[in-house]
């Protein structure tokens, strides 16, 4: 096992569902916490805020979630926190990834859209030059706060239309949030070129997921575990190649299953559904992409071969350019190679 983690992480990759507040390392939010004093219930102490990141459940989570977003006050905030997301992930050899990115919840806490997006954009000018890592936006509505928040997020999302945005999600709790009703928002967001990607069937069943599908035109599926509950669906997902981005650590953590040795992955690739694997929000969950490869490496008996095929399919299923994809495969290969001779 040793061998294959040094194999992971010297693995070049990329992330595809990973989110952006979700994302802060304990060092930043300490320093968030410290710049904003005694107006959080976040701890700055480490040891602390591991334990306010246990979660009872999927709500507990949210609300924990909500809480970190609390301390994001300001356009200087958010380019801290995203240009420090970019020197993990470039620690990590993450060559590319896809930043889900709630712009309404700062928007809502008094950051201009504008300056929102100039700060994301300067981050990730930044994150290139600094830690050559390229960083793309998904910008998600967040389901708890209802279709005002869709309207605010395609609103954003098509005005400032910062150079990093490839995608428009949904995120946030699927319970009482039916996919259904955001079609109108996915429908212009696709009109205008951006790729479909909902949050679906994490907490929910199969339903939610081919709502996603038909209603929202999902070409990719945030989580999509419980597709593993309809034999239908995971012949359609592969038959479609429409990929699930699975979090295994997150489905513990949330408790959305509760062992990992419960978790449906090894099923969604037997059936042929094709997936990637990925990170979500790693310090909240105490996991990094490198342990979720790891993981799905003992869930899927896979060797060097079989993970290098993961970061592969991670290319394949991402929205980078023919050329990127190509680039960054040759990288994998080049690095397999090397790494079994
Ligand atoms: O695993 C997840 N599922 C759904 N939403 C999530 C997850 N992790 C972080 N968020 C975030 O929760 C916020 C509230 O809706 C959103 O910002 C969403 O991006």
């Amino acid at each position: 096992m040793t061998d294959l983690t040094a194999f992971i992480a010297g693995l070049p990759k990329a992330e595809l569902h990973v989110h952006h507040v979700g994302s802060a390392s304990p060092r930043i939010v300490a320093e968030l916490a410290a710049r904003h004093e005694g107006s959080s219930p976040v701890p700055a102490d480490p040891a602390a805020l591991a334990e306010y990141f246990e979660f009872r459940d999927f709500a507990h989570f949210i609300e924990i979630y909500l809480s970190v977003v609390d301390l994001i006050r300001d356009a200087a905030d958010v380019r801290l926190l995203t240009y420090e997301i970019g020197r993990e992930l470039s620690r990590q050899q993450v060559r590319y990834a896809e930043l889900t990115v709630t712009p309404y919840s700062s928007v809502r806490r008094g950051i201009p859209a504008g300056a929102f997006c100039e700060a994301i954009e300067d981050a990730r000018v930044g994150a290139r030059r600094d830690f050559g890592v390229d960083l793309a936006w998904c910008f998600d509505i967040p389901g708890e706060a209802g279709l005002p928040s869709a309207e605010e997020t395609l609103r954003i999302a098509l005005e400032e239309r910062p150079d990093g945005l490839i995608s428009f999600g949904l995120g946030g709790p699927e319970i009482g949030v039916p996919r259904p009703q955001f079609k109108p928002y996915f429908d212009k967001a696709r009109a205008a070129g951006l790729h479909s990607v909902p949050h679906a069937g994490e907490t929910t069943g199969p339903g939610t997921i081919w709502d996603a599908i038909r209603e929202l035109g999902a070409e990719r599926i945030g989580h999509g575990i419980a597709a593993a509950q309809d034999e239908g669906l995971m012949s359609y997902l592969a038959e479609q190649q429409i990929p699930l981005e699975v979090c295994p650590t997150s489905n513990l953590r949330t408790r959305a299953v509760a062992d990992l040795a419960e978790h449906p992955i090894g099923k969604l690739v037997a059936a042929g559904v094709p997936i990637s694997v990925n990170s979500d929000d790693p310090p909240m969950f105490g996991t990094s992409l490198e342990r979720e490869y790891a993981v799905a490496a003992t869930l899927l008996g896979l060797d060097q071969h079989g993970v290098a095929d993961l970061a592969r399919a991670a290319v394949r299923h991402s929205f980078l350019s023919f050329d990127g994809k190509a680039k960054l495969t040759a990288e994998i290969d080049a690095y397999e190679a090397a790494a079994t001779h």
